[in-house]
């Protein structure tokens, strides 16, 4: 097939993924153009980003395989719809997803935008995830790389994003893609996978949000006790579920986060890994994006954290706009902020951002 006629623009980031999926795309006879985003000011006052070296690298792949190549600068449209949104939600107590909101936002935003005003027919980048076409639409798939697969971060892109796009890396094995990177000799070939949230990389977490956001200090209480169990570092470094204490010395640990009390600044700690606290029966949820139509009420499974095998779940669109999502077995540390994301076997279906959690009796009285 002809397919030199067609413009593909591929996000480069440096990194062994997107350098195959440009390799791919070029020996598929596709017009490639390869394009780096910056989206972070290395030369904040950490000094630790690696945009320059890793512009260097989308240099030295473009020109072994053959392709032009630029870079474009999406600092402010980061700053102020994903990081903004970052540091609003941990004010809120929340825990934020930068990388879906980055998705959302940015490489199928103004990435995907500045792509079509340059004449492309697709951007394409090496997320580990499939998309198909046909006349009743877009659909979503997981990455056959089950490992990989990183649809849970894209849930929020739609028909339309969907349709421009091309994942050239989602019917592979990451295995695959290094030993295709190794075969063609890349200059990314041994280059080790990006860890972690993008603008703060291998650097302190606590040190990073410090330098933003003022820390303050409060109580740790033991929840089933009402215990103080001594001071917590600022509400904003605590995610649901982390462990959070020694438990040595038979002080009844280790402790869990469980709950967070905004007005009183307390943060709410649970001995043991499986305490009652920490599991739940249902969520509420807002930002809804269903890729694949849906009914107002249905089974699916549901991952409400990246890392984490499929939960079955019954989904109810309520009146007032939000989602319900019903467990069928009680689920542990689920975290407001975070996405929950639904499938139907391998199809993602789409997804949306947990605001509230439910215990049984709540659950009811909630459903009214
Ligand atoms: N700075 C960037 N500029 C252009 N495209 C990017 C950039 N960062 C990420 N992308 C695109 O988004 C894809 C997924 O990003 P992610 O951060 O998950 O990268 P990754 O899995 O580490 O992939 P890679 O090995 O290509 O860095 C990349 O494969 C790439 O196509």
């Amino acid at each position: 097939m002809d397919n030199s006629n067609i413009t593909v623009v591929v996000g480069m980031s440096g990194g062994v993924d997107s350098s195959v999926t440009a390799k791919l795309l070029k020996d598929q006879g596709y017009n490639t153009i390869g394009i780096f985003m910056k989206n972070w000011d290395d030369t904040d006052e950490f000094g630790i980003c690696t945009a320059t070296e890793d512009y260097e690298d989308v240099r030295l792949v473009a020109e072994e395989i053959g392709i032009p190549y630029y870079s474009v600068n999406f600092e402010k449209e980061y700053y102020d719809r994903v990081f903004q949104y970052f540091l609003d939600e941990y004010k809120k107590g929340r825990t934020p997803n930068p990388d879906v909101m980055c998705n959302k936002e940015i490489k199928f935003k103004a990435f995907l935008d500045h792509a079509m005003k340059l004449g492309a027919d697709y951007v394409a980048t090496g997320h580990y995830a499939r998309v198909t076409h046909d006349e009743t639409g877009t659909t979503m798939l997981r990455g056959v790389d089950r490992n990989k697969d990183q649809t849970y971060f894209l849930n929020q892109l739609s028909q339309e994003q969907l349709s421009r796009v091309m994942f050239p890396l989602g019917h592979m094995d990451k295995k695959e893609v290094r030993k295709l990177a190794h075969e063609y000799d890349l200059a990314t070939k041994d280059k080790k996978d990006s860890t972690g949230i993008c603008f703060i990389g291998e650097r302190d977490f606590k040190e990073f949000l410090s330098g933003y956001l003022p820390a303050n200090p409060g109580r740790m209480i033991n929840m089933d006790t009402g215990e103080d169990k001594g001071q917590h570092d600022g509400l904003m470094y605590y995610t649901i579920g982390q462990r959070q204490g020694l438990g040595i010395g038979g002080d009844g640990g280790p402790y869990f986060v469980a709950g967070k009390n905004l007005e009183t600044n307390e943060l709410y700690v649970v001995s043991g890994y499986h305490n009652e606290a920490l599991y739940s029966s249902s969520l509420e949820a807002s930002d809804i994006n269903f890729i694949t139509e849906v009914p107002d009420r249905f089974e699916c499974t549901a991952k409400f954290r990246y890392r984490q095998e499929d939960e079955p779940v019954t989904v109810t669109k309520m009146d007032n706009g939000t989602l319900h999502v019903a467990f069928k077995e009680a689920a542990r540390a689920i975290t407001p902020g975070q996405a929950v994301v639904f499938y139907d076997g391998e199809i993602c279906l789409g997804g949306a951002t947990i605001d509230r959690v439910y215990k049984e009796a709540k659950e009811l009285e909630y459903l009214g």
